[in-house]
């Protein structure tokens, strides 16, 4: 092991140590998810991806097809495409695909015997059908996060040999909605909310069988597993297309066609571009044990990698890392990295309850509360926005 958890204090809780040196570029740890959950309107636009560990179903060139909307497309070096589209099955019952019977037998003994729509028709009844839409018409594109994967994480705890201990290791998460010492609430809390969580609880509710997990599931109980969502969800990303242009770009090939080669992949981006924007990506979120006890850092020193082009995340290290350095990731992405400390704080205060001291923050305390009128501006946005319950 590269790594230990160790308490840090009563502010940070506990946090990711390294237990030797660790170059920049090299793997810190690697681990699966507990559960993994494709986003509703990444699966709704038909961005194809394995239920379980959302694994690229589409051949790459099926997937450059549709995002440049080119259905002619030829992708050369067809032998750089990763999908292996013969070992692809699906639910007898519900037809609900995977990328392999691996992944179908896991996820049929993790929550799918549970959640197993028992039908392969798709009339919009099934109150998880229904749970799903009315997600979908609260959270539209860009998402962050899907109420989709607390269905999974109740059938998890649900279909757990021990449903106890199970228990105890997703409460082990941080699942808190107010940070009582710095009197902060998380964002979900806020009024505005109110009703639109009223109406996903009451779907929840109908749509999981919750005999063990009945007390996770009051009103108060759902809160905290948003917030738990919220603090501990990492995005996941997955690309048949992004694989493809790896392993073409490793092909020993002669200098003009390598010229080639970069002017289609160059040409097929501009393409995607214009006809799917920034949404190239089989996207979800995931829970994981290990990655989960990183604390957050505006310079950070590790990443968050998706290497097998699954849901297997890979840690990376951005520094090097000397022994009983803690390890710490940015919960903001680039954009929102980039921004002034006071648009970080405000994004770290209301989504995850603390006040960030990373040297970065240290470094800039001296810095305006706003740094320009086009953060201001979005923060208002932020606030008239309504509905977006996530960053
Ligand atoms: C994903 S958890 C990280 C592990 C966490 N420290 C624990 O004890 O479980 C995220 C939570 O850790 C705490 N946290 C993360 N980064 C922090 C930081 N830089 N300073 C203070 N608290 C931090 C916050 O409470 C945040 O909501």
């Amino acid at each position: 092991m590269n790594v230990e958890i160790r308490e840090i204090d009563c502010i940070k809780g506990k946090g990711l140590f390294a237990k030797k040196f660790l170059p920049t570029g090299s793997v810190i740890l690697e681990e699966e998810p507990l559960v993994c959950c494709q986003f509703s309107w990444n699966a709704a636009c038909n961005y194809k991806a394995c239920d379980h560990c959302l694994r690229p179903l589409e051949s790459a060139q099926e997937n450059a097809r549709r995002l440049a909307g080119n259905y002619n497309l030829v992708l050369p070096h067809p032998e750089c495409c990763t999908t292996n589209k013969t070992a692809i099955c699906e639910c007898a019952s519900c037809g609900t695909e995977y990328c392999s019977q691996d992944c179908l037998v896991t996820a049929f003994n993790q929550y799918h015997r549970t959640l197993c729509l028992q039908t392969k028709e798709r009339n919009g009844f099934h109150p998880l059908e229904t749970l799903n839409e009315a997600w979908k018409q609260i959270h539209h594109p860009p998402e962050t996060s899907t109420i989709m994967i607390l269905p999974r994480l109740i059938a998890t705890i649900e279909q757990a040999e021990n449903p106890d201990e199970m228990l105890k290791r997703i409460l082990n998460f941080t699942h808190r909605t107010r940070n009582e010492d710095l009197e902060l609430v998380h964002k979900i809390m806020g009024d505005k909310y109110v009703d639109s969580l009223n109406t996903l609880y009451n779907l929840l509710l109908a749509a999981v069988p919750h005999d063990v997990v009945g007390p996770l599931l009051t009103l108060e109980g759902f809160y905290s597993m948003l917030a738990l969502l919220g603090t501990n969800g990492q995005g996941v990303g997955t690309s048949p297309i992004s694989q493809w242009v790896t392993k073409a770009s490793e092909l020993p090939l002669s200098k003009g066609e390598k010229k080639r080669l970069d002017q289609f992949i160059d040409k097929l981006y501009e393409d995607m571009d214009k006809h799917s924007g920034n949404f190239l990506n089989n996207e979800g979120v995931a829970l994981f044990s290990m990655q989960s006890s990183a604390n957050h850092s505006c310079d950070p020193n590790a990443e968050p990698n998706y290497l097998h082009n699954n849901s297997r995340l890979s840690l990376v290290a951005l520094k090097d890392i000397q022994e009983g350095d803690e390890i710490c990731i940015s919960y903001l992405d680039e954009c929102n990295l980039s921004r002034s400390r006071h648009s970080r704080h405000k994004m770290l205060k209301e989504n995850y309850l603390f006040v960030c001291c990373c040297p970065k923050c240290k470094e800039q305390v001296e810095d305006p509360d706003v740094t320009s009128s086009e953060e201001e501006e979005e923060d208002h946005d932020d606030d008239d926005d309504g509905e977006d319950m996530s960053e």
